[in-house]
């Protein structure tokens, strides 16, 4: 059942001429590489469904009519499965032969300043994030979080920041998955560009053809959100790159992942490499991006 798909319900009264991938109904490939489990489901002609967010919702139609457009999936509104509803978007694997997949988190910071405040507010320490700090490092709790066996997210979500690359470089690594289905999600400590780059290399498997068009693809992505209305309104937390390349040396690189990401109260805007203090939003997007290209560009031979 759909609710609200101007571009579907048009696919579906047009007959041939669609507004929808022209990609046959089935099968399609799909894999996660990592985020929550249980929140997506393979859709119909090249289309997948991810639970329902409404900020998400409120992101990708603003992003249909942002010129950021060629760098999300397409979005074809929310549908109903088994009574939970989801934003319908493309799956952006459709085009690619047994691919290599990366997702890289973008920013400086991975959790709201709105997060930040209700934590203030109204403290809920978590003995699942607990849990997982002291399987990484049983020394990292203080005093305090040992004897209450619990952490609070925000405290959570800045140790992760600061274990790995996010806080150094404005980015990290999430995990990938490469075709011969190696997987790869070990990297809550990789913080280092030397060890950031060893990462990228073993996902590329040292192929300068791969990194060449991933970095054309980043240096556009670049281009586009310098200039893009939605990215200068909008705080873009959690986001990730979602990168792809297959044995065909075809490449892509899209932004994934909104469900995080806030509109700013008018006429704030931001810049995206400004550091973060509590109270300016800054998320230290751009910053992380052209760290991940100087990277890049670093893995190719001097010419
Ligand atoms: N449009 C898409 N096409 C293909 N794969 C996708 C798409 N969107 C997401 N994925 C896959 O699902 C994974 C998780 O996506 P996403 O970050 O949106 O989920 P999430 O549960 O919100 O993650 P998080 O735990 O970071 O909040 C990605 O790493 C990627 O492998
Ligand atoms: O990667 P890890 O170490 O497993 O930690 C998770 C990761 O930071 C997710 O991005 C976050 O979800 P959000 O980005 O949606 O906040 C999730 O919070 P959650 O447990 O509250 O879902 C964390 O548990």
């Amino acid at each position: 059942m759909f609710y609200e798909n101007s571009a579907w319900k048009k696919h579906k009264s047009c007959g041939t001429s669609s507004l929808l991938p022209m990609t046959p109904k089935n099968p399609q490939q799909w894999l996660q590489v990592v985020g929550h489990a249980g929140s997506f489901h393979v859709g119909d002609y090249g289309t997948l469904l991810k639970r329902f967010c409404e900020g998400e919702r409120q992101c990708y139609l603003k992003l249909m009519e942002d010129t950021l457009r060629p760098f999300v999936p397409a979005y074809y509104g929310v549908v109903q499965r088994d009574e939970q509803d989801y934003n319908m978007m493309d799956n952006l694997l459709t085009h690619f032969n047994t691919p290599a997949i990366m997702d890289c988190k973008m920013g400086s910071r991975t959790y709201q300043e709105e997060e930040l405040l209700m934590a203030q507010e109204r403290p809920q320490p978590r003995k699942d994030m607990y849990e997982k700090m002291v399987t990484v490092d049983p020394e990292a709790p203080t005093d305090q979080e040992r004897a209450q066996q619990a952490v609070l997210k925000t405290r959570y979500m800045q140790w992760r920041e600061t274990l790995s690359s996010t806080a150094t470089l404005g980015f990290r690594i999430e995990g990938f998955r490469k075709a011969n289905e190696e997987c790869h999600t070990n990297f809550k400590r990789t913080k280092s560009r030397e060890q950031v780059t060893e990462a990228l290399g073993n996902f590329v498997e040292s192929n300068t053809h791969i990194v060449w068009g991933y970095l054309r693809r980043l240096k556009q992505l670049r281009q586009e959100l310098e200039t893009s209305n939605f990215f200068k309104t909008h705080e873009v937390v959690g986001s990730s790159l979602l990168f792809v390349h297959d044995w065909n040396g075809r490449t892509g690189i899209w932004m994934i992942d909104f469900g995080k990401t806030v509109a700013l109260p008018a006429p704030l805007t931001l810049d995206h490499r400004t550091p973060w203090v509590e109270g300016n939003r800054e998320d230290g997007y751009l910053w992380g991006l052209d760290n991940l290209i100087d990277i890049l560009a670093n893995m190719l031979p001097l010419t």
